[in-house]
């Protein structure tokens, strides 16, 4: 799907907006200062990186009278950054480069794939993540907008609000969404997951069957010749393996396991974007910040193709 010589385009989206921890904005710089773009152009690949976009979602992140409509935090902070963040990414896939988008928090999921539904409406998305990111503004109990992207792009009840609904219609199918390492979902999430027939591997189901079988399922409910869009959630990782994310859940992916996902999906060649969010260096001490920023780094790696032999 992707026109050759490769080319990849990186949105750092400095956005906390989804959630109330001070931080998470910091990943993308944390990220870039790592020096992620100079490992991806070692790969071979054309790199660009939108600096514009970071800063113009720096003032789209600061919205007048934010107070939550319903129960929702920040809405329009939310909904402004998504809108941009959709453009962005259509734009960068009408340019036939792969978009990679740095978090910042997972309400960014929002934008991220409406704008590759934009080009490729037939995606398929892999969201890798320990929560589901499925409540609507009618379900969340905490009001954040990071635990509710897949809701908005399912388009279920209760998120046809505005200002969402000016910019965002419903682009996913049920059928179109597989999760990986799922450990921590509310339950009026799990009504959801269930009603709906989503495709779930749960960590049970990586324990039980590895996770070499579980990627073989995915893989074979995507089907062979579909775009593919990663969202990689970092917490989907056991907090030991990535410390310093805002919502962290025992009982996660190992090192490998995560990365061995991400080799796996990068190996079919149809991935058109990738997704890294809730890297926050302000968390835990510095040497876990850097811990989880390496990490980050690694798994861009692993998805424009980095493999071990
Ligand atoms: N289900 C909870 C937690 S959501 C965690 C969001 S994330 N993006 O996975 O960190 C809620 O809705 O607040
Ligand atoms: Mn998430
Ligand atoms: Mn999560
Ligand atoms: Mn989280």
């Amino acid at each position: 799907f992707l026109s050759k010589p490769a080319s990849v385009e990186v949105l750092g989206y400095p956005f906390s907006g989804g959630q109330p921890r001070g931080g998470v904005d910091e990943g993308p710089e944390a990220l870039v200062k790592a020096g992620l773009l100079d490992q991806l152009s070692a790969l071979g690949w054309e790199v660009k990186f939108n600096s514009q976009a970071m800063n113009d979602v720096r003032e789209l992140a600061v919205q007048e009278h934010d107070s939550g409509i319903g129960k929702m935090h920040k809405p329009l902070a939310v909904s402004a950054v998504n809108e941009r963040v959709a453009a962005d990414v259509a734009a960068i896939q009408e340019r036939g480069a792969l978009s990679l988008t740095l978090g910042g928090d997972h309400s960014l999921g929002m934008g991220t794939v409406a704008g590759t539904k934009r080009r490729f409406p037939e995606a398929a998305l892999i969201w890798v993540d320990a929560h589901a990111d499925i409540n609507t503004p009618l379900t969340t109990d905490s009001g954040n907008l990071h635990g509710c992207p897949v809701s908005f792009l399912l388009g279920l009840e209760g998120t046809d609000v505005p200002p969402f609904n000016v910019w965002l219609q419903p682009c996913l199918r049920p059928e179109d969404i597989v999760y990986i390492g799922l450990r921590d979902i509310d339950d009026k999430e799990k009504r959801i997951l269930r009603e709906l027939g989503i495709k779930v591997f749960t960590m049970h189901d990586v324990d039980a069957h590895g996770i070499g079988r579980v990627m073989e399922r995915v893989l074979a409910h995507v089907g062979a010749a579909r775009p593919i869009h990663l969202s990689f959630d970092v917490d989907a990782l056991d907090p030991t393996v990535a410390p310093s994310t805002g919502t962290p859940v025992r009982g996660g992916l190992t090192f490998r396991e995560g990365h061995y996902i991400v080799e796996a999906i990068a190996e079919t060649g149809n991935l058109v974007a990738v997704d890294i969010v809730e890297v926050n260096p302000a968390l835990e001490d510095e040497a876990s910040a850097a811990q989880t920023v390496a990490i980050g780094c690694s798994l861009s790696r692993a998805a424009l193709g980095e493999t071990l032999f």
